[in-house]
């Protein structure tokens, strides 16, 4: 089996759950943050430095890596673990939301998608079968199946007609799905923000027995207490005994508030992202570097936390190098903002073990957001 999901505790405060991943390369505890690695690298991270801040997993992108350097050439490098040099668990997306976030003049059918390339124009074509083969060239430990993330807001029909389509291609990628023992096949449960859609969609891919099922079309622009509602009655279509996967999902809050509805594991390009023009995650809320205010600022990123970044250098110091456009000072937000969504998630887990993660939510609430940047 290449991936088997064990249900440790249920929290008796709150819909969360405490469970192992086991994978080919690795066991991963549940609920897990992923970092996002999207062209075979978490961005200014070495290997060692985002296994030594926590991560037991990372994601990379289907899309991506077929359009550079190309799935065949990650294969001749014997995949992406060695060629990335990344010896834990590798989840890859399967490419259908970035056709849609990244390329041009996009054609959807029932075939496929056919796109231009985002780096040189090329026309290029994605169908659940080319998304398998691709993932399968990478050698994920997980792999995604091809679906389409509807946009937000949609019409009520079109989202039941791709949402049904999306159903379909599911099924393909199961059929040309030829490494079942060493890469583990997810389904994406569609359906937009409507019960019935997603009831349906749910009950199909339930009926195609997935060892893993992903909650997508969300964090799409939907205000949160949508997101929220919509976890609120999809998770109980999802079996029990299997783990629940909410794409693209990252803030902390809707870590907490996701957790607490019974997800196990989430991706988000977040803390890397605004890393990079140095936002900076903390217990009490987010924080910009190059505010003036840091200038004489000789304490750490945030006094709670004690990871290398915050052990080693100073607001001062950190503000500096960003308005210096010093690559250092990237590695160093990049390193703490990681280390608190992995330490966050640690804590979540320690929580459901007490069975007070409402109780912990309400606590980091009263922390968060104290800042004025
Ligand atoms: C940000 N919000 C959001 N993301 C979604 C994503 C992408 C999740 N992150 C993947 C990483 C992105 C960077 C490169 C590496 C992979 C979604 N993906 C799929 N397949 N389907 C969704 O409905 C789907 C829905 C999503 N919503
Ligand atoms: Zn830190």
């Amino acid at each position: 089996m290449a991936v088997r999901y064990e249900l440790i505790k249920t929290c008796k405060q709150s819909g969360a759950r405490l469970g192992k991943l086991h994978t080919p390369h690795g066991t991963i505890d549940t609920p897990v943050f992923m970092p996002v690695g999207t062209q075979a690298t978490v961005k200014s991270m070495s290997p060692e430095e985002v296994k030594e801040l926590g991560a037991q997993i990372i994601l990379s992108n289907t899309y991506h890596l077929f359009l550079r350097p190309g799935h065949e050439l990650v294969q001749q490098a014997g995949g992406l673990h060695s060629f990335m040099n990344w010896d834990r668990a590798i989840l890859t997306d399967s490419g259908g939301f970035q056709v849609f976030s990244l390329s041009e003049n996009r054609k959807i059918t029932e075939e496929g998608v056919q796109f231009r390339s985002h780096l040189n124009g090329d026309k290029l074509f994605i169908s659940p079968e080319k998304a398998m083969e691709i993932q399968n060239a990478l050698g994920s430990d997980i792999m995604m199946a091809f679906d389409e993330c509807p946009p937000y807001p949609a019409e009520y029909e079109y989202i039941k007609a791709s949402t049904e389509r999306t159903s379909r291609w599911a099924e393909r990628c199961l059929k040309s799905h030829n490494r079942p023992e060493d890469q583990a096949l997810f389904g994406i449960v569609q359906g937009g923000m409507h019960e019935e859609l997603r009831r349906q969609s749910a009950a199909d891919l339930t009926s195609l027995d997935f060892p893993g099922y992903a909650i997508g079309g969300l964090s799409v622009g939907e205000p949160k207490d949508i997101m929220f509602r919509v976890l609120d009655f999809t998770v109980p279509f999802l079996p029990q005994h299997k783990p629940r996967y909410l794409m693209g999902v990252g803030s902390p809050d809707a870590l907490l508030e996701g957790a607490i509805r019974g997800i196990d594991m989430f991706d988000c390009v977040l803390p890397t992202r605004i890393a990079r023009n140095g936002t900076v995650m903390t217990s009490q809320g987010r924080l910009v570097i190059r505010n003036a205010k840091y200038m004489n600022d000789f304490t750490p990123l945030d006094p709670n936390c004690d990871c290398y970044t915050c052990k080693n250098y100073t607001r001062a110091y950190i503000r500096h190098l960003h308005k210096a456009d010093e690559i250092f000072g990237v590695r160093l937000t990049t390193y703490h903002n990681l280390y608190f969504l992995v330490q966050l998630m640690k804590r979540v887990r320690q929580a459901i073990m007490e069975d007070r993660l409402l109780d912990f939510r309400d606590e980091f609430f009263d922390q968060y957001g104290l800042h004025d940047n």
